[in-house]
């Protein structure tokens, strides 16, 4: 199965779903983030599920446990893939989100952002964070694990760091993701793809790459043919 998860951040179903048709549901997954969801709601779930798509909502959780696994389970209930919460929501949070998916029977795989990675060491730090990003990725990923969750969200350049203390079957889903040619944009701990999955990223998350491109699908079977089989 494809690493690729395609982030679908556009304001409106019809563009949603125009950019979804242009992607091939065996080559990649979509993630459905915060702008889409927020405008759209479930009903942009049911439409990609119906044109075979695997869905990461990627609504990033953070809040008291009761209300945080509730939350989870409302979107997992909604049959999607993957879902994520923010690690730094802490321990708790994070055992009563994955204990109630799996009293709910539900195989939906949560994860945890550790530090988003569109923040560089400067910008943790002004936060209060003593410990280095790496050292700060490691303990949340740590918490993650310890809590039963499936993997985390985090650059990949951390991702060897994680693979080494946590195994290859704890997922790192890694966005930040780009060609040699393509913009920045906000994000700050980037990588290429090969690099990524060579680097132990599990799951690639990339937006503008394939999104603001002039034809999506066509970069899309390009970054397949580039991965390391
Ligand atoms: O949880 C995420 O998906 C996420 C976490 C993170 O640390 N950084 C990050 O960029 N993301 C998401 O990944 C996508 C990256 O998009 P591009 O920068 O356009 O490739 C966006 O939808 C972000 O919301």
């Amino acid at each position: 199965m494809t690493p690729i998860i395609v982030a679908l951040d556009v304001p409106s179903e019809a563009q949603a779903l125009a950019l979804a048709d242009q992607l091939d549901p065996q080559l990649c997954r979509v993630k459905v983030g915060k702008e889409l969801f927020t405008r759209c709601g479930p009903a942009i779930l049911k439409q990609l599920h119906q044109r075979d798509f695997e869905v990461f909502l990627d609504l990033k959780f953070h809040d008291i446990p009761n209300t945080c696994a509730q939350a989870v389970l409302a979107a997992a209930d909604q049959g999607v893939w993957m879902v994520n919460v923010h690690a730094s929501g802490g321990l708790k949070m994070m055992q009563t989100a994955k204990e109630l998916l799996v009293k709910s029977n539900l195989q939906t795989h949560l994860i945890a952002v550790t530090v988003l990675t569109s923040m560089n060491a400067e910008e943790l730090a002004a936060l209060g964070v003593e410990r280095s990003l790496e050292d700060q990725v490691l303990a949340l990923a740590q918490m993650t694990h310890e809590a039963g969750l499936d993997g985390v969200v985090c650059s990949a350049r951390e991702a060897e760091l994680l693979e080494r203390e946590l195994g290859r079957a704890f997922l790192k889903v890694t966005p930040g993701i780009r060609l040699p040619d393509s913009d920045l944009g906000d994000q700050q701990r980037v990588m290429t793809p090969e690099k990524a999955m060579c680097s132990g990223s599990t799951h690639l998350v990339i937006g503008r790459p394939i999104t603001r491109a002039d034809n999506p699908g066509q970069v899309l079977q390009e970054i397949t043919r580039l991965l390391p089989q």
